[in-house]
This record gives C-alpha cells, sequence and structure tokens, in this order.
C-alpha cells in the first residue's frame, strides 16, 4: 500500500507533545493539511511507517531529564526498518489538569505517560504523597482520563488540558528548568524529504561479533581515530542473554564524509552489523 505523502503518524490523542513535534516537521515538509493519525503507542508509529500505512511517523527519541526513549530504541534496534529523517527538540512543560469540578482532596490517583510521571516525581512527592499514580499511553490521554474522572489528576500540556475539557491546577510542575525532549521524524528507508538544516546528525546502531575484552574501546577507538565527536551513546540489552548489550551512537556529521565513510567501513569489518538509523538536518 503506498502511504498517502501527507500523513503522519504520532502518539494521539491531539494535545500530546509528540502532536506538537508532528505539527513542526509537517510545516518544515511543506504539508499544509497534514493528515495526522493518531496511534496508542509509538510501536504503533513505527508499524504504520514500516507497512507503509503514513508516509511519516514522529516519536520520542530522548528526554534531558529521564534519558534515551527505550522504546524507541528498541524499535530502531529490533523491530523497524525505519529511517530517521528529522530531529526536532521540544521543550517540555508540564502542568497539573484536573477535572473542571475537582478539588486537590478529590485526587486519589495521578495519571501520565510514564516518562511525563517520572519528570514530575519530586513535585509528585512534595504535593501529592501517598497518591497512586498510573503509567497511560500518552501525557494528553491523561488530560482526557482526568476531564472525565474527578479523582484522576492527569500530567499534560496547557493544550491537552483544554482540547479534552480539563482544567489546569498547577503549571510547570516538571521537576528541573530545562526539561526537553527531543522527537525523529521516522519514514521508510530510502525515503528523501525536503527538510534542510545547519547541520547533519547521523545515528547508528552497533551490534558486536561477539562480546570480548575491549569492543567498546574498539568503537570509540574509530570514532577518535576519524576526529568524530560523539554527542550520545546508548546500551541496550540485545535480549538474547542477560549482559549481552548492543549501543546506540550519534554524532554531528554526515555518512558521506570521507572521515564518517572510513570509520564506518573498519567498523563494519569488526563489527556484526552497523545499521544507519538516519543522516538528518538538525537545526
Ligand atoms: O505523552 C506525550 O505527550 C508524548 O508525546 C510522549 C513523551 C515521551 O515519550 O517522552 C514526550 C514528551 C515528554 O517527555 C513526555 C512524554
Amino acid at each position: 500500500m503506498a502511504a498517502i505523502s501527507n500523513s503522519i503518524a504520532f502518539l494521539g490523542p491531539l494535545g500530546t507533545y509528540t502532536h506538537e513535534a508532528a505539527l513542526f516537521f509537517a510545516e518544515r515538509l511543506g504539508i499544509e493539511d497534514p493528515d495526522l493519525v493518531a496511534c496508542a503507542s509509538f510501536d504503533e508509529v513505527f508499524d504504520c511507517v514500516d507497512r507503509g500505512r503514513t508516509a511519516y511517523g514522529v516519536v520520542g527519541k530522548e528526554n534531558s531529564l529521564e534519558g534515551p526513549v527505550t522504546a524507541t530504541l528498541d524499535n530502531f534496534a529490533f523491530r523497524s526498518g525505519a529511517v530517521i529523517l528529522g530531529e526536532k527538540v521540544v521543550d517540555i512543560h508540564h502542568c497539573l489538569v484536573l477535572h473542571p469540578d475537582a478539588q486537590r482532596a478529590d485526587i486519589t490517583t495521578v495519571a501520565s505517560h510514564p516518562q511525563g510521571l517520572a519528570q514530575c516525581r519530586r513535585f509528585l512527592n512534595e504535593n501529592l504523597p501517598g497518591v497512586a499514580t498510573i503509567a497511560v499511553a500518552s501525557t494528553a490521554e491523561s488530560a482526557r482520563i482526568a476531564a472525565a474522572d474527578p479523582s484522576v489528576a492527569g500530567i499534560a500540556n496547557a493544550l491537552a488540558a483544554q482540547l479534552h475539557g480539563a482544567k489546569v491546577a498547577r503549571t510547570d510542575i516538571e521537576d528541573h528548568l530545562g526539561n526537553q525532549t527531543s522527537f525523529a521524524l521516522i519514514g521508510r528507508p530510502g525515503s528523501a524529504p525536503q527538510l534542510t538544516g545547519p547541520r547533519t546528525k547521523t545515528s547508528l546502531a552497533l551490534f558486536l561479533q561477539v562480546d570480548r575484552a575491549g569492543s567498546l574501546s574498539m568503537i570509540l577507538s574509530e570514532f577518535s581515530y576519524a576526529g568524530i565527536n560523539l554527542s550520545m551513546i546508548q546500551s541496550r540489552p540485545t535480549k538474547q542473554q542477560l549482559g549481552d548489550y548492543m549501543f546506540f551512537l550519534e554524532f554531528f556529521g554526515n555518512v558521506n564524509d570521507p572521515a564518517v565513510t572510513t570509520c564506518l567501513n573498519c567498523l563494519r569489518m569488526k563489527l556484526r552489523e552497523v545499521k544507519v538509523l538516519g543522516c538528518y538536518p538538525v537545526e
């Protein structure tokens, strides 16, 4: 099935931070009237792209307080053939959102996306001690639930509260100012969008041949020889056996730069797989 070229899958419902990033990417892609497809999880966003249901998808990649969005990394490493076409960093300012008639004393549960709950841990401990927390599919979903149930508070942004009929009880409840999440625009391999930017970033997934002393040091040395300054490194379990890991790396540079090409060719000779997840413009 050929995906309609203006279709973008995102983590729904409307009002998530992913929705905000999707609108940014739509504008940058010159899509005036995007067909936004709301998904229940990042897995579903990847499926939309992989199966050709949408041309694009938007997924969370990394948060400045909580680190990588592991569902996204695992999709890139083990499930999906999608590639990264662009990156957008969004400032994250959470609100405590309630049913329009609810008071603080009514709240027995706080719901949000696991990242939303984690980013407001200190606020919750200090202001709602002993109140149960539940993880739901997204921040906007928690606003939708709060709008329907006075006993549940959500953690979401003001737009989500407004869209779903909840009221904002507190603003800026994240534990640190400067809370930011980077989002990736994903598409099928070979898709060539018109995004441009002053700099280029490359994302890689590296899989070891064998687990031996010095493997990580060897990988890092190749980047060091090539003069490539890494901007991110993460390990993730391969899910084969305990203690078995693969690595995600990112750096500012283009796979077509001679030094990068040489570095990747050297790594290909020493590793089981060097998967280029994307080479894309960033602001
Ligand atoms: O729930 C949302 O609003 C999302 O877009 C997901 C998500 C995430 O995956 O990290 C995005 C930004 C915030 O860090 C909290 C949640």
